[in-house]
């Protein structure tokens, strides 16, 4: 379905939403896991400008933007490993410098009260994307949180927003998707969801040149521009 005139009384059912770059600012904290991980292989830090450009497909995709950015790239086994050292590094520095994106927990909030059925899908890994969202006290705002090690393949396959959605037991004709990046509006279409990009996240490519059906400059403007949609008849 498309956010457009042709659909003007679509309000979703549910709301799924990105973490990384859309309802929390983490770059500064994975920078300091990836610096941490690039330490103990003697290899020099990153800046958080740097790290952000290697966030969005997961985590041992980000092991793997670092490690080839140092010079000195990784495959297979050795990738696997590195991978692993990173986990319980990565899990010590979730929330030490992570803010909530401006409008995030109100945006969340309002929908709550409107009774829209909302979750997060990620390509982190769901446990840190859990203990991220409880040190926010989001989780009992969000009816599932789904992470990239959930599913063989993360965003920009659409399996996340499927599993996502059966377990808030809504079709996907139902629901959106909100994000920052192109992986974002990637699994929306696979998963044949419209898609809502909100400025200011990860992306590396501006938001208009992504394909979304709506642009919103934060998350405050979200609540309204849905209902702005609906009642454009
Ligand atoms: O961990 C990542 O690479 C990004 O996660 P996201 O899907 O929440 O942006
Ligand atoms: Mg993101």
């Amino acid at each position: 379905m498309k956010l457009d005139g042709a659909n003007p009384l679509f309000f979703p059912k549910a709301i799924l939403f990105d973490l990384d770059g859309t309802l929390i600012d983490s770059a500064p904290d994975i920078t300091a896991a990836v610096n941490e991980l690039l330490a103990t292989h003697h290899l020099p830090p990153f800046s958080v400008e740097k790290v952000t450009t290697m966030v969005g497909d997961g985590m041992p995709k980000l092991v793997e933007r670092a490690f080839a950015a140092s010079g000195t790239p990784l495959v297979g086994k050795e990738l696997e490993d590195v991978v692993q050292e990173m986990t319980p590094i990565y899990l010590r520095h979730l929330t030490d410098r992570s803010r909530l994106m401006p409008g995030a927990r109100e945006a969340l909030a309002q929908f709550h009260l409107m009774g829209v059925a909302m979750a997060v899908a990620t390509n982190k890994p769901q446990r840190a994307a859990r203990e991220v969202l409880l040190h926010f006290g989001l989780v009992d705002m969000l009816g599932a949180i789904v992470g990239g090690d959930a599913v063989t393949h993360k965003k920009p396959a659409p399996d996340l927003l499927l599993l996502a959605l059966e377990k808030l037991r809504v079709d996907p004709a139902d629901a959106i998707m909100v994000g920052d990046s192109k992986a974002d509006v990637g699994s929306a279409r696979a998963a044949g969801l419209p898609a809502v990009l909100i400025r200011g996240g990860y992306t590396q490519v501006p938001v208009e040149e992504l394909g979304a059906d709506l642009v919103c400059d934060s998350l405050l403007d979200l609540p309204a521009a849905l209902q702005a949609l609906r009642r454009a008849a």
